[in-house]
Protein backbone atom coordinates (compact mmCIF):
# COMPACT_ATOMS: atom_id res chain seq x y z
CA UNK A 1 0.00 0.00 0.00
CA UNK A 2 1.36 3.38 -0.62
CA UNK A 3 1.76 5.99 1.44
CA UNK A 4 1.69 9.75 0.57
CA UNK A 5 4.64 11.27 0.50
CA UNK A 6 6.17 13.37 3.54
CA UNK A 7 7.27 17.16 3.86
CA UNK A 8 10.94 15.62 4.20
CA UNK A 9 11.00 13.50 0.86
CA UNK A 10 8.59 15.84 -1.18
CA UNK A 11 11.05 18.52 -2.15
CA UNK A 12 13.66 15.65 -3.22
CA UNK A 13 11.80 13.61 -5.18
CA UNK A 14 9.65 16.57 -7.01
CA UNK A 15 12.36 18.58 -7.77
CA UNK A 16 14.45 16.67 -10.30
CA UNK A 17 10.72 16.43 -11.93
CA UNK A 18 9.99 20.26 -11.78
CA UNK A 19 13.03 20.58 -13.92
CA UNK A 20 11.48 18.74 -17.01
CA UNK A 21 8.59 20.51 -17.45
CA UNK A 22 6.59 18.85 -14.34
CA UNK A 23 4.33 21.73 -12.29
CA UNK A 24 2.75 20.81 -8.63
CA UNK A 25 -1.42 21.38 -10.12
CA UNK A 26 -3.18 24.05 -8.40
CA UNK A 27 -5.64 23.07 -5.41
CA UNK A 28 -4.63 19.60 -5.69
CA UNK A 29 -1.65 17.31 -4.19
CA UNK A 30 -0.43 16.16 -8.06
CA UNK A 31 1.87 16.50 -10.44
CA UNK A 32 0.92 18.05 -14.11
CA UNK A 33 2.60 17.76 -18.07
CA UNK A 34 2.07 18.54 -20.96
CA UNK A 35 3.69 16.16 -23.80
CA UNK A 36 3.94 17.82 -27.37
CA UNK A 37 4.68 14.89 -30.11
CA UNK A 38 5.28 15.24 -34.01
CA UNK A 39 1.61 14.47 -34.65
CA UNK A 40 -1.08 12.21 -33.67
CA UNK A 41 0.01 8.80 -34.28
CA UNK A 42 3.57 9.53 -31.85
CA UNK A 43 0.83 10.91 -29.59
CA UNK A 44 -0.76 7.74 -29.10
CA UNK A 45 1.97 5.50 -29.61
CA UNK A 46 4.04 7.10 -26.62
CA UNK A 47 0.57 6.76 -24.58
CA UNK A 48 0.83 2.97 -25.48
CA UNK A 49 3.76 2.29 -24.01
CA UNK A 50 3.64 4.78 -20.95
CA UNK A 51 -0.04 2.83 -20.46
CA UNK A 52 1.45 -0.41 -20.77
CA UNK A 53 3.74 0.53 -17.43
CA UNK A 54 0.79 2.13 -15.46
CA UNK A 55 -1.17 -1.57 -16.10
CA UNK A 56 2.02 -3.07 -15.05
CA UNK A 57 2.13 -1.27 -11.68
CA UNK A 58 -1.56 -0.91 -11.05
CA UNK A 59 -0.71 2.97 -11.15
CA UNK A 60 -3.01 5.21 -13.93
CA UNK A 61 -2.43 8.54 -14.94
CA UNK A 62 -5.38 10.80 -15.35
CA UNK A 63 -4.77 12.28 -18.95
CA UNK A 64 -6.00 13.97 -22.03
CA UNK A 65 -4.84 13.63 -25.86
CA UNK A 66 -6.04 16.01 -28.28
CA UNK A 67 -3.89 15.56 -31.65
CA UNK A 68 -0.17 16.12 -30.73
CA UNK A 69 -0.40 16.97 -26.68
CA UNK A 70 -0.87 14.39 -24.19
CA UNK A 71 -1.42 16.13 -20.91
CA UNK A 72 -0.89 13.83 -17.64
CA UNK A 73 -1.98 14.32 -14.38
CA UNK A 74 -0.38 11.82 -11.39
CA UNK A 75 -2.14 11.66 -8.24
CA UNK A 76 -2.92 8.54 -5.96
CA UNK A 77 -6.15 8.23 -5.00
CA UNK A 78 -5.78 5.48 -2.70
CA UNK A 79 -4.45 8.05 -0.39
CA UNK A 80 -5.57 11.27 -1.86
CA UNK A 81 -1.83 12.94 -2.97
CA UNK A 82 0.89 12.05 -4.23
CA UNK A 83 3.03 9.08 -3.29
CA UNK A 84 6.21 7.53 -4.88
CA UNK A 85 3.89 5.82 -7.40
CA UNK A 86 3.23 8.87 -9.30
CA UNK A 87 7.26 10.02 -9.00
CA UNK A 88 8.39 6.50 -10.70
CA UNK A 89 5.75 6.62 -13.36
CA UNK A 90 6.59 10.25 -13.84
CA UNK A 91 10.06 9.23 -14.31
CA UNK A 92 9.17 6.59 -16.92
CA UNK A 93 7.30 8.78 -18.90
CA UNK A 94 9.78 10.86 -18.73
CA UNK A 95 11.93 8.58 -20.33
CA UNK A 96 9.64 7.33 -22.73
CA UNK A 97 9.47 10.80 -24.40
CA UNK A 98 10.34 10.98 -27.67
CA UNK A 99 9.97 9.01 -31.10
CA UNK A 100 11.11 5.47 -30.94
CA UNK A 101 14.33 4.96 -33.76
CA UNK A 102 12.54 4.10 -36.93
C1 LIG B 1 -8.15 -1.38 -7.27
C2 LIG B 1 -6.89 -0.82 -7.95
O1 LIG B 1 -5.79 -1.58 -7.57
C3 LIG B 1 -6.64 0.59 -7.43
O2 LIG B 1 -7.80 1.35 -7.71
C4 LIG B 1 -5.43 1.26 -8.12
C5 LIG B 1 -5.56 1.37 -9.61
N1 LIG B 1 -4.81 2.47 -10.19
C6 LIG B 1 -4.52 3.57 -9.48
N2 LIG B 1 -4.01 4.67 -10.07
C7 LIG B 1 -3.80 5.80 -9.39
N3 LIG B 1 -3.30 6.89 -10.01
N4 LIG B 1 -4.06 5.86 -8.08
C8 LIG B 1 -4.54 4.84 -7.38
O3 LIG B 1 -4.75 4.94 -6.16
C9 LIG B 1 -4.78 3.60 -8.08
N5 LIG B 1 -5.26 2.53 -7.47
Amino acid sequence: MSEKLSDETRGTLLDPLMETGWEIEEGRDAIRKTYKFDDFADAFGWMTRAAIWAEKWNHHPEWENVYNRVTVTLTTHDVDGLSTLDVKLARKMDGLFGPVDD
